[in-house]
Parts: C-alpha cells; structure tokens; sequence
C-alpha cells in the first residue's frame, strides 16, 4: 500500500512543543514580542520559558518578562536562571520572589562567560555550576527544575566524558528535565538519549530545536556555543539569501524534519528557541498538527 505524506504523518506519536522567549530591548521589539506571545499561547505549548538572553545577564528584564507572561496566560511560565553572575543570596532572594508570583519552573544554568574572557571564574560568593544552582532552588522550595545539556558537548569541557559526569550531577541534584543545547545532527541527539537511557536516566529529556531564521547569524552564534553546522545544511542554505522568502521555507522545512525524525524515535517533546520571532516556530506547530494535536493550555 502506498504511503502518502498524511498517511505518514497519523502514523507519528503527538508531538508537544515548549516556546522559549527573551526580554526584548527595545520598544518596538517589546510590542512585537507582545503580539507574538498572543500566537505562541494560542498554540498551547507545554510551558513558555523566558531566558535572559545571549550573555547570560539581564535578570531584570527576565523576571519582569516571566511574571508578566504568568499572570496573563494560563500557560505555566518557566524563569531562566544562571548564577554566573550574582552571589547565593542575591539569587536565592530573587527565586523566592519568582515562588511567591507563582514561576513555579526554574531552567537552571551556569551563565555564559562574558564575551571576551577566557575561562569561566566561578564568584566565591556564587552557585559555581549549575549543579550547585539545581541543589539551592530544591532547598528552597519544590520548583520544576530544567538544566541544558549538550549533545555535541560543551565547549569549555575538557571532554564529552567529563561533560556527560557533569550532566549526571545536576540530575543527581535534583534536575527534572533536561533540555538539550539545539543540535543539528539528528542523530548525535539520538546517540545521546541513548546513553542516558543506558545509564538509566529516567528524567524527561527534550530535544532544543533551533529555526534557522538567519542562517549567517545562527552559523555565528553556533561557532561561539559548541553547535555544528553539517555539510548538508550549509548546502541547503548555499545562494539562498535571508531576505527571500525561500530561506524561511528551507528553514521550516529542516526544522519540520528534524521534529518529525525525532518524535518516529520516540522523542516527542520539544523546546523551540523561538528568539522572540513567530513565523518559524508557527510554521512549526501548524506542519507538526498534521501529525498530532497540540495539547491545549491549562
Ligand atoms: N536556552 C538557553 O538560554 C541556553 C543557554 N545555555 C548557556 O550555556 C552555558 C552553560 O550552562 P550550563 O549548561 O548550565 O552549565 P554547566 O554548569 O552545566 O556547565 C558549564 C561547563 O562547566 C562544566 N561543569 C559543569 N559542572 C561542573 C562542575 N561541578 N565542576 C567543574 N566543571 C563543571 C561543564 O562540562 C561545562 O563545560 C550557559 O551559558 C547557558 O546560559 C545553554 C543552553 C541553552
Ligand atoms: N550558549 C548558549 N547561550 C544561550 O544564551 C543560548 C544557547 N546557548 N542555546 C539556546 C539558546 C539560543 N540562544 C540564542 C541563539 C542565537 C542568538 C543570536 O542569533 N544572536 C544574534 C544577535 C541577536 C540580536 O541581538 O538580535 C547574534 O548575532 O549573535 C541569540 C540567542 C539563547 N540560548
């Protein structure tokens, strides 16, 4: 019997998509921000998460961004925390306030180091990994912890294998998701379930996905985090300007491909670094509808 695309695409398990966001700087960015923030809740993802930007700082910007988005929709709204960059107390108090305006899920990380410095200096007032960070939200009260994790493995780790122990910590500490740096090589991110599945990791595990909405500029940002970018991709986006509306149908075409990969081995829960834009993590939810329902907000 011949298997036609829609045919293949109800034989796919549901897929659930998170959306994660960032302050935006501007005016003009905020009501943007704002207007696709109505699109995103619309869709009904898992949770909304609020980072604090590239660079790690702006807490600010993310605890007002993360009790707005809360108290507005009924969408449970998970807070980006790094301890890079401010003392225990500082950080304690402020996931206290986090707790008391009802962010109840935490994404706990270490923080990039600034731009421009060589090694990362852990604060001897601070949390100095994210680690330590998970074991400090748990004592103060049961939040849902998520931690990133690296398929390609993180690029000031001396190896994957130190990496991969560093990983096991966090889950030790309390960790109860993992949310995977986005990675293009499908199978490296199968290969690493793998491994955690071996060692007998049972914590939700969810693949970061990445919509390449400028490849120049994710190329950039993937060089600094650790990402790859594989032959087949470069070729795909070769003479294909950003400006051409054939880059974001390659774009949504690559990251439909790589969800629908995933969830047929079993993966069916994803985070899509939306970077605050809606028309590529839309694309996403419609194409993936046809594979499964959105799960409908709370
Ligand atoms: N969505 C987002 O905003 C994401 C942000 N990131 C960024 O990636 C960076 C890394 O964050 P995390 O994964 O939380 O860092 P982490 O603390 O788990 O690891 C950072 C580095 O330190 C090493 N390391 C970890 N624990 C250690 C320990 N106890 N002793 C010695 N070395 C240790 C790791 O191998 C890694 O090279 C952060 O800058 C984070 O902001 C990464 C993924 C997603
Ligand atoms: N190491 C690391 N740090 C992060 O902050 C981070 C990750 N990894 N991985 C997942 C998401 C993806 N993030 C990203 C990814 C790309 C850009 C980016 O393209 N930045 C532009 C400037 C964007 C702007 O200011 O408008 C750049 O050219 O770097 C930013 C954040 C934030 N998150």
């Amino acid at each position: 019997m011949s298997r036609d695309a829609t045919t293949a695409s109800a034989d796919l398990p549901p897929v659930e998509l998170s959306i994660e966001i960032f302050p935006p700087k501007t005016a003009e960015a905020r009501e943007r921000l704002m207007a696709n923030l109505e699109l995103f809740a619309a869709a009904g993802p898992r949770f909304i998460s609020v980072t604090c930007g590239a660079g790690g700082s702006g807490e600010d910007g993310t605890f007002q961004l993360a009790t707005e988005t809360a108290s507005r929709y009924a969408i449970p709204v998970a807070a980006h925390l790094t301890c890079a960059y401010a003392s225990r107390e500082a950080i304690d108090a402020l996931v206290r306030r986090y707790w008391e305006q009802g962010v109840r899920r935490i994404v706990a990380l270490r923080g990039d180091k600034p731009k421009g410095a060589l090694h990362y200096q852990p604060r001897p007032d601070g949390y100095a990994y994210a680690n330590d960070l998970v074991a400090g939200l748990k004592a103060i009260a049961p939040f849902d912890v998520s931690v990133g994790c690296y398929p390609e493995t993180h690029p000031e780790a001396p190896d994957a294998d130190s990496d991969y122990r560093y990983l096991l910590r966090k889950i030790e500490a309390g960790a109860d998701r993992l949310i995977t740096q986005y990675c293009f090589e499908t199978d490296k991110i199968l290969r690493f379930r793998d491994r955690l599945v071996k060692d007998g990791v049972t914590v939700e595990f969810v693949p970061g996905i990445m919509p390449i909405h400028n490849f120049r500029q994710i190329k950039r940002f993937s060089a600094a985090c650790g990402a790859g970018i594989p032959d087949w991709l470069e070729a795909m986006f070769e003479g294909v300007d950003e400006a051409s509306p054939v880059h974001g149908m390659v774009a949504a075409t690559v990251a439909t491909e790589q969800c629908r990969r995933l969830a047929a081995e079993g993966l069916t829960r994803h985070h899509v670094y939306a970077l605050n834009r809606a028309e590529l993590p839309m694309a996403l939810v419609h194409l993936l509808r046809a594979s499964s329902r959105m799960p409908q907000a709370a």
